[in-house]
């Protein structure tokens, strides 16, 4: 069995939390992004993050938090990590990373080569870094939008200086490939894992894993 690591993404209930660590995730995602339909509000998280075990990172998805909004969630939930999901900078980056003391994990959108030269910037200031599938223009979310990017980008690239997560359409029918392609080993799902928008699928969610680690 292949030693991947699954991230799950945009847990809402205290079934899909146990679902997706009775399947072997390594972190799951809480989603504080008030458009999104796996959002939460701080309280819930920490209802769902409280039982966690150990060895389960928790993860904070946020979109260009401001300090108060940070404050505020830190103080509430037990996290483990920051997972910027907005247009932060390199220099914001550092900034949270700095004053919070969690390890931060910075997204990347990704459509095309260029895309990935900010990688050796943002290396320098977040702890792992995740490439996502940018979204389409007209999208209300910034993530969890089920599209894959062109995986052929990242072939090769063995070189960068963080631990990286793939995301971005990824399905229990195509994560292998993916893996197989990217030399990811780490991968990331949302919208791969559910029955409908926000709803969460053990069944998908096991079989994810499974085949990530197949
Ligand atoms: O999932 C959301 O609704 C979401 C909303 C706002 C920002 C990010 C969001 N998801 C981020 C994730 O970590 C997803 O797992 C990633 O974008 C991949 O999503 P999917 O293609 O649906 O697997």
């Amino acid at each position: 069995m292949a030693d991947i690591q699954v991230k799950i993404c945009g847990l809402r209930t205290a079934e899909d939390v146990a679902a997706a660590v009775s399947a072997g995730a390594r972190y799951l995602g809480f989603n504080f992004f008030p458009k999104s339909p796996r959002s939460v509000d701080a309280e819930t998280a920490r209802a769902l993050a409280v039982d966690v075990p150990a060895g389960v990172a928790k993860v904070a998805l946020l979109v260009n938090p401001t300090d108060a909004e940070l404050d505020r969630l830190i103080e509430t939930v037990p996290l483990d990590m920051l997972q910027l999901h907005g247009s932060e900078t390199p220099e914001r980056v550092a900034e949270i990373r700095g004053r919070y003391g969690l390890p931060v994990m910075k997204v990347l959108g990704v459509a095309s080569a260029e895309d990935l030269d900010a990688i050796d910037s943002y290396s320098a200031v977040a702890d792992q870094l995740l490439l996502d599938a940018k979204p389409p223009k007209d999208a209300v979310l910034p993530g969890g939008n089920g599209l894959a990017f062109d995986w052929q980008l990242l072939a090769g690239r063995k070189y960068w200086t963080r631990p990286w997560m793939l995301a971005g359409g990824l399905t229990p029918d195509n994560v292998a490939e993916a893996i197989a392609r990217t030399g990811a080993k780490q991968v990331d799902v949302a919208s791969g894992v559910e029955s409908a928008p926000g709803v969460k699928d053990a069944g998908k969610m096991a079989a994810f894993i499974r085949a990530a680690q197949s």
